[in-house]
Order: C-alpha cells, then sequence, then structure tokens
C-alpha cells in the first residue's frame, strides 16, 4: 500500500543524482501531490531533467527564496559543509530535514544549518522500484508528527527501520545502504565464472541475473529462513554441497563479508570527521 503523502507539505530534494533521483521517482509513483516537490540541483541528470520537462517537479540551480516543510539532503558527504549553511533561508520553524548522506552526523548538520529536526536515513538504490529499505535514526528534538512524516516520506521507497543509536546508521549502511552493489557483484561473479567454465558470456549472465533476482524474490516472499532455503536446494552428497564446502570453508564467504561490512562502517565513520 502506497503512503498517505498529501499531508506532506512542500519538499525541497537537495541533490537529485543516484540515490535522490531514485527517491523523487519514489515519492511521485506514490502520489506525492503535483507542484509539492522542488529540486535543487546545479546539474540534475536525464532522469530528473525528463520528470521537470514532464512538469513533475520544479528545479532550480540555486538556493529557491521559499521555504519548505520537508528538507531532504542527498548530496555526497564531501559537499555537506559547502552546501548546508547556504540552506538556512529555506528552513523556517518546525521544518523537518532528512539527511540520506553516509556518515554525515546530525551533530554536523545541527551546526551547519542552525536548530531543525533531523532525521539521518540510509536507504538503498532498489528504491528506484519501490523495492529498497531504509534504515532511520531521529536526533533528539525530533517530535512524533516529525517522525511520522519522515516515515511516510521514506516508505515510498520500501520498508522502514528506525534504530536507537546514531553510530547504528553507520552499520545499516555498511549492510543495506552499500548491500545492493555486493549483490550485483555477486552476479558479475556468478556469471564470470560460468564463462570461464565454458558457457556462452551472454548466456552466463542471464541466468546469474535471473538466479539473483529469483533467489531474492523467493526469499521475500517465502515464510522460511534463507538457511532454510538454501538447504531446500542442497541435496545430499550433491552438486550444491560441492560449490558450499567452497563457499562455507573457513575462508569462504562469511568472513569475507564481515571484512567488506567492517570495512564500510569504518569508511562511513572516517566521512563523519571533516575533509575526508
Ligand atoms: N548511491 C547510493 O546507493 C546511496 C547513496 N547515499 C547517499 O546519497 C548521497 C548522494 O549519493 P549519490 O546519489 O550516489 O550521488 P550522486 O553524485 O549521484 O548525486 C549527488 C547529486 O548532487 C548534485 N550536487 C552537487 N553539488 C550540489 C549542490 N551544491 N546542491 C545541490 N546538488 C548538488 C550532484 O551534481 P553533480 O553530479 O553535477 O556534482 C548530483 O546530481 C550521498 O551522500 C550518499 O552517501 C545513501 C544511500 C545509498
Ligand atoms: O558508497 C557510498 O558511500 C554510498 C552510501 C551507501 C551506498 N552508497
Amino acid at each position: 500500500m502506497s503512503p498517505d503523502l498529501s499531508a506532506i507539505g512542500r519538499l525541497l530534494l537537495v541533490g537529485g543524482g543516484n540515490m535522490g533521483g531514485a527517491m523523487a521517482r519514489g515519492w511521485l509513483d506514490a502520489g506525492l501531490p503535483q507542484g509539492a516537490l522542488h529540486l535543487l540541483d546545479p546539474r540534475p541528470g536525464p532522469a530528473m531533467r525528463d520528470l521537470v520537462e514532464a512538469g513533475r517537479l520544479t528545479h532550480s540551480t540555486g538556493v529557491p527564496s521559499a521555504t519548505f516543510d520537508v528538507v531532504l539532503l542527498a548530496v555526497k558527504p564531501q559537499m555537506m559543509a559547502e552546501v548546508l549553511p547556504g540552506l538556512r533561508p529555506v528552513l523556517k520553524p518546525g521544518s523537518l530535514v532528512i539527511s540520506v548522506a553516509a556518515g554525515t552526523t546530525t551533530a554536523t548538520i545541527a551546526e551547519g544549518l542552525g536548530a531543525a529536526a533531523i532525521v539521518r536515513a540510509m536507504p538503498n538504490t532498489p528504491a528506484l522500484i519501490g523495492r529498497g529499505i531504509t534504515g532511520c535514526f531521529a536526533a533528539p528534538g525530533v517530535g512524533e508528527e516529525a517522525r511520522r512524516a519522515a516515515e511516510a516520506l521514506l516508505s515510498a521507497s520500501g520498508p522502514v527501520v528506525w534504530v536507537a543509536t546514531e553510530a547504528e546508521i553507520d552499520l545499516v549502511t555498511a549492510v543495506s545502504g552499500s548491500g545492493p552493489a555486493y549483490v550485483f557483484l555477486l552476479a558479475e561473479a556468478l556469471a564470470a565464472a560460468g564463462a570461464e567454465a565454458g558457457l556462452d558470456p551472454d548466456l552466463a549472465m542471464t541466468l546469474a541475473r535471473h538466479t539473483v533476482a529469483g533467489a531474492g524474490e523467493l526469499m521475500l516472499r517465502s515464510d522460511e529462513a534463507p538457511a532454510q532455503l538454501r538447504r531446500n536446494v542442497t541435496s545430499p552428497n550433491g552438486t550444491t554441497q560441492a560449490a558450499l564446502d567452497v563457499l562455507m570453508a573457513e575462508d569462504g564467504l562469511a568472513p569475507l563479508l564481515r571484512r567488506a561490512v567492517a570495512s564500510a562502517a569504518r569508511r562511513a565513520a572516517e566521512l563523519s570527521e571533516p575533509a575526508k
């Protein structure tokens, strides 16, 4: 069911790139009222330009001379220090600020903008098709109504989960924010392994894409846990077991992913420091 976005008011999206663009598409598809969304981006990409030309949102290359009920920050973390002070005039008492920037803390955002109700959110790019998941942290001072507004907006991209501490957002980033890239890499590696083993490369890629997508869809729709779904594929002493003996070895996939997630979380923490 689509969230009710009719009461969101005026919404400013700052940065219409991969993530901001995916979220904008989700809001428009979920029925954000005509004229509610304004994009601030000096160089919007083709997808956003098409939406502007279709009259589905307004756009400016500079900070608009209006105030907004919600401001969603989707610029690179390295841009935040430069962008935040210029946004002070678009805020009014009660404005809600949502940031999806990896690493940038609510304290940094509060300092750059002056006082505001700030929610840090970590979506992921399947938001583009309404199949993302977003982890959120509400800074102290964000009231119940603002939380509900944030949840309504973010749930246009898929489920929304709240964490109790800001440090957990860096972990959400490492698992689900960056996670789609790990899954795409799995598809790439599976296709490459199939091609190396002798399959036509295009055929191997078709097999890999459908396998990853089908397994993902089955996992979402099934009541069974991923471990049980894995067992359902694994005939005793069969082919899957032969592959899993490699993937589940001491130096297999689990320790590799542990290291990858730890490395992403460390990078998120680094991004919270100035000039990284
Ligand atoms: N991509 C992802 O999977 C995810 C990204 N994020 C976060 O989302 C944020 C954006 O990432 P992503 O969308 O990938 O990055 P992109 O580079 O694709 O998008 C950023 C956009 O902001 C624009 N921009 C640059 N300067 C300004 C400015 N002063 N004012 C307004 N807009 C500006 C950029 O224009 P130009 O390209 O011309 O510089 C670009 O269109 C990051 O903070 C990232 O951590 C969070 C979750 C997932
Ligand atoms: O790579 C990044 O830093 C961003 C945050 C999560 C996904 N992309």
